[in-house]
């Protein structure tokens, strides 16, 4: 027996393929939300040198990284993962509900487009790529989550069923702090997540519940820290730094955290998930 044989099915990594972009033009110049304060100084520098150590810690796990040129005048373009929401090579383009995120659409479908094993469907309602959808192939048959509230339009979720093929369950979001789905809600293997339940209404907590029993349970600590905006690979779950306490839950659940210092990038409001969008081909 080896040693992979003691670890449970639903908790053995699998290679994946993810999407990031260098924040050579990380600034925080506007405010789109409560984390975003333009008179903090920003250290761009240290910004890039986090992210690679990001983007290696990937490499490093046997996954593939394709990454996006950054453009000047996009500053959140680090924040891969707004992009678009992949599932079995079908790409449901983003549509940014603030103007000064717009243009990073056509970068991401410019990507798609490129690739013959992508197939890129445009998208007519407003909604912020993974930031807002989530999916896990072995639960309930093959299911994605879908954030709503503040940035995703709920009519987006039903245009990304239509596009996918696949369930939508759509969850209310209600606290500012967390205005993506993913800062509330993570996927930590193909049938279970974790999540912050005062993240969401009370109808949305019960859906949740109701759907995944084994949930690990995060706390408003956890959440504030950013620790749900992790990239797991099934068993290598890859966290920031600030969020040694939801680590050691994860390790107490089965999983083994990598952590990363993503500080700066937290001023612009995002973490390790923001940074990483993965291509389900
Ligand atoms: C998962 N992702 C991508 C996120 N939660 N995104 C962070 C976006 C931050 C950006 N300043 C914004 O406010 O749009």
């Amino acid at each position: 027996m080896t040693e992979r044989d003691l670890i449970p099915t639903a908790r053995r990594p699998r290679p994946r393929t993810y999407l990031m972009c260098a924040p050579e033009h990380f600034v925080v110049e506007y405010a789109i939300n409560p984390w975003m304060d333009t008179t903090a100084p920003v250290d761009t520098d240290l910004a890039v040198k986090q992210w690679d150590v990001l983007r290696q810690t990937m490499v490093d796990l046997g996954h593939t990284v394709h990454v996006l040129t950054p453009q000047a005048g996009l500053p959140d373009m680090v924040f891969a993962a707004n992009g678009g929401f992949v599932v079995d090579g079908v790409a449901y383009g983003a549509k940014f509900r603030y103007p000064q995120r717009a243009d990073e659409a056509a970068a991401h479908r410019a990507f798609y487009e490129s690739r013959a094993e992508y197939a890129f469907v445009a998208p007519t309602q407003i909604n912020e790529g993974e930031g807002d959808f989530a999916y896990l192939p072995d639960a309930h048959g093959g299911i994605a989550l879908a954030g709503y509230g503040f940035r995703t339009e709920p009519a987006a979720h039903a245009e990304a069923a239509e596009a996918l093929g696949r369930p939508v369950i759509s969850l209310k979001l209600v606290d500012p702090r967390f205005y993506h789905l993913d800062v509330a809600l993570t996927v930590l293997d193909d049938e279970n997540i974790a999540y912050y339940p005062g993240a969401f209404s009370e109808a949305s907590q019960k859906v949740i519940a109701q759907l995944f029993p084994n949930a690990v349970i995060a706390d408003e600590a956890d959440a504030l820290a950013f620790a749900l905006n992790l990239v797991s690979d099934g068993r290598n779950v890859v966290i920031n730094t600030e969020s040694t306490a939801f680590a050691d839950k994860l390790t107490a659940a089965g999983y083994h955290p990598v952590l990363v210092d993503l500080a700066e990038l937290k001023k612009g409001g995002g973490s390790v998930k923001c940074c990483i969008a993965e291509l389900r081909d």
